[in-house]
C-alpha cells in the first residue's frame, strides 16, 4: 500500500514505522530537528517496541503525489497548517484517516477532500517523541479503530484494517465509528480537564471526584445524543474503563496544561462546547472548566 504519514511525531512515527517495517511504501512528513534527525539516522522506535529504519521523509507533502492511505497525525491544533496540501495526496480511492483526539478533525478534513475520502480514526496507545528522530512506545493496546463516514463495510476499509493488523496494529471493526470517537472523547476530555483543574491523576478523579467526573461526562453524552450518536450506556462504560487504568495515569491534555501549555485545550474542551452550542445543548461544566483553565494560562 502507498502511504503518506502527515506529521511523524508520537503517533505518526510509531504507526508509520510499523507499516514501513511490514513492507508498505511509506513516506513521512516532518520538520525541524525531527526531520534532520530522521534524515540522518532513520526513524527509531524504543520502549515496548524496538525498530530502527531508514525511511523516506520530506517537509513537502505536495511532492508525495496520490497515495492509497493518508495517516493524518499532526496535533488537532496543527491541522489548519496541513489541510492546504492534502488534495495533492488524494486520488479516486484514497482514504484519509484522522488520528486526532477530539470531535472536529473529520469534518475539517472532509471540508477539503470530501466525506468519501475521510475515515475517522480512534487511537489507543501511549507514545511520545523522546528526542528528535526517536519515538518512545510506552504502552496501551496500540490500536487504530477506523470506519467509513457512514460506517459502510467497503473493501477499502477492510483492506486498511487488514494491513494494520498484519503490521501489528490491532484494528477491530467498530459497530459505529462515531460512537467510538465520542467514547474516547468522553474519557480523554473530562479526565484531562478535571485532572488539570484539580491537580489530580485518574486514581483521585475516579474515587474522591467520581460524581464530578461523571457529571462532566454526562455533558459530553448530552451533546453526542443531540448529534444522533448512541451514547446511552457510555458514561457508565467510560467510568468502568477509567477504573481499569493505572491510578497515576494522566492524559496529554492534563500534562500540557500542567506545563502551562494550552496544547489541545481548544480542540478538545472548546470542541465539545462548540458542538453543544450548535445543537442548543448547555455545557455549564465545560464552560466553567474552559474559563478557569484559560485564566490560569493567562
Ligand atoms: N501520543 C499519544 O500517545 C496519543 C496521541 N493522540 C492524539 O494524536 C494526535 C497527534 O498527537 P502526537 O502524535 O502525540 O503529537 P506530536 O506532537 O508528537 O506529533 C505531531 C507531529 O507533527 C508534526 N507537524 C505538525 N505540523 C507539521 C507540518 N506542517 N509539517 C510537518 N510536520 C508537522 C509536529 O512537528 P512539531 O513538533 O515541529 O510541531 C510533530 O512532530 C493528537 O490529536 C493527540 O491528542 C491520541 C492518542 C494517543
Ligand atoms: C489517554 C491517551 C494516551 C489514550 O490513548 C490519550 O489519548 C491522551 O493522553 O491524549
Amino acid at each position: 500500500m502507498r502511504i503518506a504519514v502527515i506529521g511523524s511525531g508520537a503517533l505518526g512515527g510509531y504507526f508509520g514505522a510499523l507499516l514501513a517495517r511490514d513492507g508498505h511504501d511509506v513516506t513521512f512528513t516532518a520538520r525541524g530537528q525531527h526531520l534532520d534527525a530522521i534524515r540522518a539516522n532513520g526513524l527509531r522506535i524504543t520502549g515496548q517496541t524496538e525498530i530502527r529504519l531508514a525511511v523516506d521523509v520530506t517537509d513537502d507533502a505536495t511532492r508525495i503525489g496520490p497515495v492509497d492511505l493518508v495517516l493524518l497525525a499532526v496535533k488537532a491544533t496543527q491541522l489548519e497548517g496541513v489541510l492546504a496540501n492534502l488534495e495533492a495526496l488524494v486520488g479516486e480511492q484514497t482514504a484519509v484517516v484522522t488520528l486526532q483526539n477530539g470531535l472536529e478533525a473529520p469534518s475539517l478534513v472532509a471540508d477539503v477532500v470530501g466525506r468519501d475520502h475521510v475515515l475517522p480514526g480512534v487511537v489507543r496507545v501511549y507514545t511520545r517523541i523522546a528526542e528528535p528522530g526517536v519515538i518512545d512506545h510506552m504502552g496501551g493496546p496500540g490500536s487504530i479503530t477506523i470506519g467509513e463516514w457512514e460506517n459502510a463495510d467497503t473493501s477499502r476499509v477492510a483492506a486498511i484494517r487488514a494491513a494494520f493488523a498484519a503490521a501489528g496494529i490491532p484494528s477491530p471493526a467498530p459497530a459505529d465509528i462515531w460512537q467510538d470517537l465520542w467514547c474516547k472523547v468522553m474519557f480523554v476530555v473530562p479526565t484531562g480537564m478535571l485532572g488539570a483543574l484539580a491537580d489530580a491523576p485518574l486514581g483521585v478523579q475516579r474515587t474522591g471526584l467520581r460524581e464530578n467526573l461523571a457529571s462532566i461526562m454526562v455533558e459530553v453524552r448530552q451533546v453526542g445524543l443531540a448529534q444522533g450518536v448512541d451514547l446511552a450506556d457510555a458514561v457508565e462504560q467510560t467510568l468502568a474503563f477509567a477504573d481499569q487504568m493505572p491510578a497515576e495515569a494522566t492524559t496529554s491534555l492534563h500534562r500540557d496544561l500542567d506545563a502551562g501549555i494550552p496544547g489541545e485545550l481548544d480542540p478538545l474542551v472548546g470542541g465539545v462546547r462548540r458542538l453543544g452550542r450548535r445543537a442548543g445543548v448547555p455545557t455549564p461544566l465545560f464552560d466553567l472548566g474552559h474559563a478557569l483553565l484559560e485564566r490560569r494560562l493567562g
